[in-house]
C-alpha cells in the first residue's frame, strides 16, 4: 500500500483517481504544523504540495520511504531540489494545467491596474463616489514588455495583442524566428525595460532571476511605467519597487506574489498605487482540477514503477522513446548489478557501450540505470534512477557512455565495463527476440546466461573433471543446477563457469567450492 500525504489543498475531483486507487492510502491535511508535517511525511511514500508547503531538506531527510514529491502546479522553488536529488526522491510537477488561468489572471491584473478598479471599488464600498481620482490609461497602442516567454508569457502575449497592445518579449530561448511566429517583437532585457509601458514577468524564480528587476533595471524604464508580477515573489526586488513607486518613477504595480507569503503586513500593500491578490494565479476550478489530475497521474505512475510525464529533477523521456528503452531497463540494471558483484577493488570508472538497434536512441536513461545497478551493491536502495549519476560523481566515479558499431552479430548489445584500482571487467547483454534478456559475454568469454536468480561464477583452469567436481559438490549441498555455461579462451587455459542454481550458494558450500583443484575463484550473486 502506498502512503500519499497531500499537505496543501487540492481539487478532490482532480485527485479522485488517486483517492480511489486500491493500492493508495491518501491523507489530505493542509493544516499541518511543521512538527506534524515531519511526523506525517516520515511514513509517506509520496508527498503532494502546492506552493504553500515548504519542502525543505529537513522535511525530505525526515522521510526515509519517500519516493516522489508531486507539485500540483509549475513553480518548484518551495522544494529543495538538491536535497530531493541527493536523497533519490523524484520531483514531478504539473506545468500545463494552470497556464491559461495564470495568463487570464495576469490580464485581469493588467486591466485592473490600468483602470484602478480595485481602488475605485474599495472607495465605493466605503460609500465614496470618486470619479476624478481614478482616471486610467488605455491599453491600446501601449507596449507590454514580457520577461520570460514560456507557456504563460506566450498566452499573455496573445491576449495583449487582442487588446491591440504592442508586445516586446525577452527570453534567453527566444529568437527572431520564434518571435515572428508568435507575432511579437523580441529584444534584449534592456530593450524590453526601456520600451515597456507595462512590464510583466513570467520566469521561474531561480538564481538567475532572483531580483532580475532591481533598482538598476527599474532605472531603465520609462517614467510612469507600470509593473506586474504574477510569477514569483523575488523576481522583482520589492524594496526597489517600493522606492520607485514612492518616487513616482513607477506609476503602479500589480502583484499576485511576494517574496514571503502569506504577505499580510507588507509595506507595498500600504501604497495606493499597488494592487494585489493573494497568489491567486492558478486558483480556478479548471486549473486546480487539471494540476491535481496531472500530478496524481505522475505520482501513481512513479510509485507503481512506471514512467512519469513531468519529472523536474531528472530528464524527461518522450513516450515514444520510453517504448524503445523500456525493454532494456532491466537488462542494463542487471548487467551493472552482476558486474559490480564480481569486480574487485575500488570503483573508478564505468563505461557503457551501446550498439545495433540502440545506436540511434538516447540511451542516457539506460546508463543511469546501469550505474544504479552497480552502486546498489555498496549503497543499497538509497541510490536510484534520480541520484545515480550524482552519487557516482560525489564518489569520484567517472561515467562514460559510448555508441559502438560492433554488434558481435546481435541486433542490439549493451556492454558495461568497470575499471577499479585493481582491474577492468566487462559484461555484455542483449535482448533476444521472443526469448528475453541474455548475458552473452563476460570479460573475454562468450556465454549465454539468463540474468536472473541465483548465479555462481567460477574461474578455473580448463581441465577434465572440474565441471564434474562442481556438480557433485553442489549436489551434496542439495543445490540444484538449473543451467551451466562454460567459456574458455583456449583448450586447457583460463575458463569460466556460470551456473544458475535454484538456491543461494553460501557458507560451507561456497568454501568447499573454492577448495576444488583448478578452481581459482568462486563468486555467488543473486539478481532479482
Ligand atoms: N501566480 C501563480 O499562481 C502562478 C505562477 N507561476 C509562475 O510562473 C512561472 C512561469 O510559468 P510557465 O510560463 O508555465 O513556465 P515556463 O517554463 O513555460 O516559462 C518560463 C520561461 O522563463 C524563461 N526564463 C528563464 N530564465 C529567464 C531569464 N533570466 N530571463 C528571461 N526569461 C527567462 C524560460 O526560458 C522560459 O521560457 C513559473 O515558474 C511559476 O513560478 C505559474 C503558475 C501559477
Ligand atoms: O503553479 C505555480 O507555480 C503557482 O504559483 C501556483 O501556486 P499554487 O498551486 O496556487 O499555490
Amino acid at each position: 500500500m502506498f502512503r500519499v500525504l497531500i499537505s496543501d489543498p487540492l481539487s478532490e475531483d482532480g485527485i479522485r483517481p488517486l483517492l480511489d486507487a486500491e493500492d493508495v492510502e491518501a491523507v489530505m491535511d493542509p493544516s499541518l504544523s511543521h512538527e506534524e508535517l515531519l511526523e506525517a511525511v516520515s511514513k509517506s511514500h509520496a508527498l503532494i504540495v502546492r506552493s504553500q508547503t515548504q519542502v525543505t531538506r529537513e522535511v525530505i531527510e525526515h522521510a526515509p520511504e519517500l519516493k516522489v514529491i508531486g507539485r500540483a502546479g509549475v513553480g518548484v522553488d518551495n522544494i529543495d531540489l538538491d536535497a530531493a536529488t541527493e536523497n533519490g526522491v523524484v520531483v514531478v510537477n504539473a506545468p500545463d494545467g494552470n497556464t491559461i488561468s495564470t495568463a487570464e489572471h495576469t490580464m485581469a491584473m493588467l486591466m485592473s491596474l490600468a483602470r484602478n478598479i480595485p481602488q475605485a471599488y474599495h472607495q465605493l464600498k466605503q460609500k465614496k463616489w470618486e470619479r476624478k481620482k481614478f482616471v486610467g490609461v488605455e491599453l491600446k497602442d501601449k507596449t507590454i514588455g514580457i520577461v520570460g516567454f514560456g507557456r504563460i508569457g506566450m498566452e499573455v502575449a496573445q491576449r495583449a495583442k487582442g487588446h491591440r497592445m504592442k508586445v516586446i518579449a525577452y527570453d534567453p530561448f527566444l529568437n527572431k524566428e520564434k518571435a515572428d511566429k508568435a507575432g511579437v517583437n523580441h529584444g534584449t532585457l534592456q530593450e524590453v525595460l526601456q520600451q515597456a509601458d507595462f512590464l510583466t514577468v513570467h520566469t521561474p524564480l531561480i538564481e538567475a532571476t532572483k531580483h532580475l528587476i532591481d533598482k538598476e533595471a527599474i532605472q531603465l524604464m520609462k517614467p510612469g511605467a507600470r509593473i506586474l508580477n504574477c510569477a514569483r515573489g523575488g523576481i522583482i526586488e520589492e524594496d526597489a519597487l517600493y522606492d520607485a513607486i514612492k518616487s513616482g518613477k513607477i506609476a503602479g504595480a500589480a502583484l499576485d506574489v511576494f517574496e514571503e507569503e502569506p504577505a499580510i503586513d507588507h509595506p507595498l500593500l500600504d501604497l495606493e498605487e499597488v494592487i494585489a491578490t493573494p497568489h491567486l494565479g492558478a486558483s480556478t476550478v479548471e486549473a486546480q482540477e487539471n494540476v491535481a489530475t496531472d500530478v496524481s497521474f505522475d505520482v501513481m505512475e512513479l510509485l507503481r514503477g512506471g514512467s512519469v510525464k513531468n519529472p523536474v529533477n531528472m530528464p524527461s523521456v518522450s513516450s515514444e522513446m520510453m517504448d524503445k528503452l523500456f525493454p532494456y531497463f532491466q537488462l542494463s540494471e542487471r548487467l551493472g548489478a552482476f558486474l559490480s558483484r564480481v569486480v574487485n577493488g575500488t570503483l573508478e570508472r564505468v563505461s557503457v557501450y551501446y550498439s545495433g538497434e540502440l545506436l540511434d536512441v538516447d540511451t542516457m536513461p539506460l546508463t543511469r540505470i546501469a550505474v544504479k545497478g552497480i552502486l546498489q551493491r555498496h549503497i543499497g536502495n538509497r541510490v536510484n534512477d534520480v541520484n545515480a549519476f550524482k552519487t557516482a560523481s560525489d564518489k569520484g566515479i567517472v561515467i562514460n557512455e559510448q555508441k559502438s558499431t560492433s554488434t558481435k552479430g546481435f541486433t542490439n548489445l549493451v556492454t558495461v565495463e568497470i575499471e577499479t584500482d585493481q582491474e577492468k571487467r566487462s559484461i555484455a547483454g542483449t535482448l533476444l527476440n521472443g526469448l528475453g534478456a541474455r548475458i552473452v559475454q563476460l570479460d573475454q568469454y562468450s556465454i549465454d546466461v539468463v540474468p536472473e536468480g541465483h548465479l555462481v561464477v567460477i574461474h578455473h583452469t580448463d581441465q577434465p573433471g572440474a565441471i564434474g567436481h562442481v556438480g557433485s559438490l553442489l549436489a551434496t549441498h542439495h543445490v540444484n543446477i538449473a543451467t551451466m555455461q562454460v567459456g574458455r579462451t583456449n583448450v586447457g587455459g583460463e575458463a569460466v563457469m556460470v551456473l544458475t542454481v535454484d538456491k543461494e550458494v553460501e557458507g560451507d558450500c561456497h568454501e568447499q567450492l573454492t577448495e576444488i583443484d583448478d578452481i581459482k575463484q568462486v563468486q555467488c550473486l543473486t539478481l532479482s
